[in-house]
């Protein structure tokens, strides 16, 4: 597919991820152009992020060089860096600026954007300006789900029913109503097309034309939406195995029947898709809690709300066993010779907000890595190699 790719597609850049794609774009693989030169503020950037890095930075921890960028870009192995937080803490500016340090690091690089806000259908896109090949892609989880409910609706559906009640065999299609897939697919809990979009994504890698990404960056859906999605794959993996179960109850039952009229294949092709779902969903789950190749990212602000939320989001993300070893804190304020008496309550109210985040027992002792808040959008690759540079050293 990546064959496919033409360069001369209509380029659309919001950051890194791609801004809403025309419908012939939806349709096809398509590369995107994104601006090679900063905007004309870069000076003033430049300048208040390198006072504000050399300012910010954290004392050194013991053992924090081991968790370098260094270590992050050695070896050719797969890795996955899944990054969350807060709504609107920069969780794809950071995102986005770590895919393009790795491209730049030589590693091909495939950056996915999960969020519903970000995507109307599925897009892939090559990044241009990298050294390494950096592709974007964007899941529509709306669409990855209605898939999902095609091949349930084949499954447990009124057609299905109307005919196994002619055939005495209402009762089982019942049981299938009562582990309600048709309604949670109806109404969705939040937190389940992650799962389906993430799901997706893993059987993309599995793809022969994936299989020269050696590191997968994930821009997550914000906190609650992740969090649920930590639990879903055991909630799905639950409910898909009972009615596969169910399934093949009802299939030996009426096997005979069915094959004269001839839905037997279908149903067969239904069963199949729900239990390669569910496989997928297991991997989900296993990718999630590896810590070899896996590591979630917490990204917050230097609020004390954003911090409160990202404890908690640290705590649960312990109980699901999933590997977190920094916590970027992002918008820093840079230091100023200027006696802005805004600036300098914003400035003592993000100190008192840092020196909480040393004293939570779920945050202190992660890696603690601050970014500064620049005087300007971060979009397009040479801002975002410019965070990337700064952020991840
Ligand atoms: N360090 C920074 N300095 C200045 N602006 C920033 C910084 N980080 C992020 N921003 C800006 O803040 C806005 C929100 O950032 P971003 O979209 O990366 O956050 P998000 O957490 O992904 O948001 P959402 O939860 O809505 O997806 C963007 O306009 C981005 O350019």
């Amino acid at each position: 597919m990546l064959a496919t790719a033409s360069p001369g597609l209509q380029a659309v850049a919001r950051r890194l991820t791609l801004a809403a794609p025309t419908a012939a774009a939806a349709q096809a693989l398509c590369v995107v152009r994104l601006p090679r030169r900063l905007p004309g503020r870069s000076a003033s950037l430049r300048a208040a992020a390198s006072a504000a890095a050399a300012e910010a930075a954290p004392p050194a921890k013991e053992g924090a060089e081991e968790l370098g960028f260094q270590e992050m870009t050695s070896g050719t192995r797969r890795r996955y860096y899944m990054l969350g937080g807060k709504g609107g803490v920069g969780k794809t500016s950071c995102a986005a600026s770590l895919a393009v340090r790795f491209a730049n690091n030589g590693h091909p690089t495939l950056v996915v954007s999960t969020d519903p806000a970000h995507s109307l259908s599925d897009s892939f896109a090559q990044v241009e300006g990298p050294d390494a090949p950096l592709f974007a892609l964007e899941i529509n989880p709306e669409k990855a789900r209605e898939e999902f409910r095609t091949a349930s609706q084949k499954n447990g559906g009124t057609g299905v029913k109307d005919f196994m009640d002619s055939m005495g065999l209402g009762v089982l299609v019942e049981q299938i109503g009562e582990l309600k897939l048709g309604e949670l697919l109806d109404t969705p809990p939040p937190g389940l097309d992650e799962a389906i979009a993430i799901s997706k994504v893993i059987q993309f890698l599995e793809a022969q034309e994936y299989s020269m990404f050696s590191r997968i960056v994930f821009d997550t859906a914000p906190t609650g939406h992740t969090l649920r999605l930590l639990s879903l794959p055991d909630f799905l993996d639950a409910s898909i195995g009972k009615i596969l179960k169910l399934r093949s109850k009802i299939a030996s039952a009426a096997s005979a029947i069915k094959s004269v009229f001839g839905q037997e294949v279908q149903q067969q092709d239904a069963a199949n898709k729900l239990e390669q779902l569910r496989e997928r969903m297991v991997k989900v789950r296993e990718l999630f809690r590896d810590t070899e190749s896996t590591e979630f990212i917490i990204v917050t602000i230097p609020t004390v709300m954003a911090i409160s939320e990202s404890s908690r989001l640290h705590s649960s993300l312990q109980k699901e066993s999933v590997p977190v070893r920094r916590l970027i804190v992002n918008q820093v304020l840079p230091p100023s010779t200027s006696d802005c008496k805004f600036c300098a309550i914003k400035r003592k109210d993000q100190t008192r907000a840092l020196d909480m985040i040393r004293s939570d027992p779920e945050l202190m002792d992660l890696n603690i890595i601050q970014a500064p808040l620049v005087d300007m959008e971060i979009r397009g690759v040479p801002a975002l190699k410019f965070l990337g540079d700064i952020v991840w050293k």
